[in-house]
């Protein structure tokens, strides 16, 4: 089941700690702060040392960081969720370095890329409630979309401050452990594909030549508006299709181009690779001994 963000957002007043302060951390922090949700003063950003990137979060989002290793001890130690943010490469010691910290009521929330709920507490050295969940980057505009899972340690409270959390942000779809791979092919790394293709477009737009705004704002509104007709006219993608494919029309030729080139395969092909690879990232996290 997807849950879709509340038109009355619950203030969340527990101590956030976002573990990691880069692209993913901002993306959910801008969207929290933009929606009101979180008090930003209850929030802690950390990272390893980039002084210049906490200023900017200071400024920007009237957030507390913590950059001196004893603040960010203290800071972790505050805090009733962890949100780990890091790179998977920088997961395994991080965590091993927390686990001796932790008390039993703080919740891991980690957002990295093919980390299992079961090495996390592995690694951290004890069955600490955690939630895996995959955001993507469009929960920086409250358009994210978020898969979710829990370990069973997590409380009913615990479970509805994620859901808050994340729903202020976008939508949630609750899945199987064993179904996260494939959910991060689609909507965690998916903005990148939609991205690329808008690339691809522009460039044809502007080698055809419209001007490069032209070109970018056609582009735009060209995939708003097919994304919300499937969304509003509740009809397949296909179906969709068909109605722009003029028999041995315009369309038909651009169509039978990327048929000849297995586009849609490929595609296919992309997101099943990138499931492997974050099952690959998972499993080196499973055997780092760092
Ligand atoms: N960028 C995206 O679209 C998405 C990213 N993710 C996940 O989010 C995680 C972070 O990705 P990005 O934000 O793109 O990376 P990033 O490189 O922008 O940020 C990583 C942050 O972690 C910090 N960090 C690393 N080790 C640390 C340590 N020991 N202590 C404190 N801070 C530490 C770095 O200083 C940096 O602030 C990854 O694990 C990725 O799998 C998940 C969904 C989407
Ligand atoms: O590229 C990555 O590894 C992350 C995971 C999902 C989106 N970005």
């Amino acid at each position: 089941m997807m849950s879709h963000p509340q038109s009355l957002q619950t203030l969340i007043t527990e101590p956030l700690c976002f573990y990691g302060s880069g692209s993913m951390a901002e993306a959910i922090l801008r969207g929290l702060v933009n929606r009101a949700v979180v008090v930003p003063a209850h929030v802690t950003m950390l990272n390893r040392g980039n002084k210049e990137r906490l200023d900017y979060l200071v400024q920007r989002y009237g957030v507390a960081v913590a950059g001196e290793e004893s603040t960010r001890t203290a800071a972790l130690q505050q805090a009733k969720v962890i949100v780990l943010a890091m790179k998977p490469v920088d997961a395994a010691h991080a965590l091993r370095q927390l686990g001796p910290t932790l008390t039993e009521d703080q919740l891991i929330v980690s957002v990295i890329a093919g980390l299992e709920v079961g090495t996390i507490q592995h690694l951290l050295g004890r069955k600490q409630p955690v939630a895996r969940t995959m955001p993507n980057t469009s929960s920086s505009i409250g358009l994210g979309a978020t898969g979710l899972v829990f370990s069973e340690e997590v409380s009913l409270e615990q479970r509805q401050l994620v859901h808050h959390l994340f729903e202020a942000v976008g939508t949630v779809t609750e899945i199987e452990e064993s179904q996260m791979e494939t959910l991060t092919g689609i909507s965690g790394s998916g903005p990148a594909y939609i991205y690329y293709v808008m690339e691809s477009m522009i460039r044809a737009g502007i080698e055809g030549g419209l001007s490069a705004e032209q070109a970018r704002e056609l582009t735009i509104q060209t995939v708003i508006g097919a994304s919300h007709m499937v969304q509003q006219t509740g009809e397949e993608p296909a179906a969709l299709r068909a109605k722009v494919t003029s028999p041995n029309g315009s369309t038909a030729a651009a169509i039978k181009v990327f048929e000849d080139a297995h586009m849609q395969d490929t595609i296919v092909r992309g997101v099943e690779r990138c499931a492997e690879r974050s099952r690959e990232m998972g499993a080196a996290l499973k055997e780092d001994n760092s």
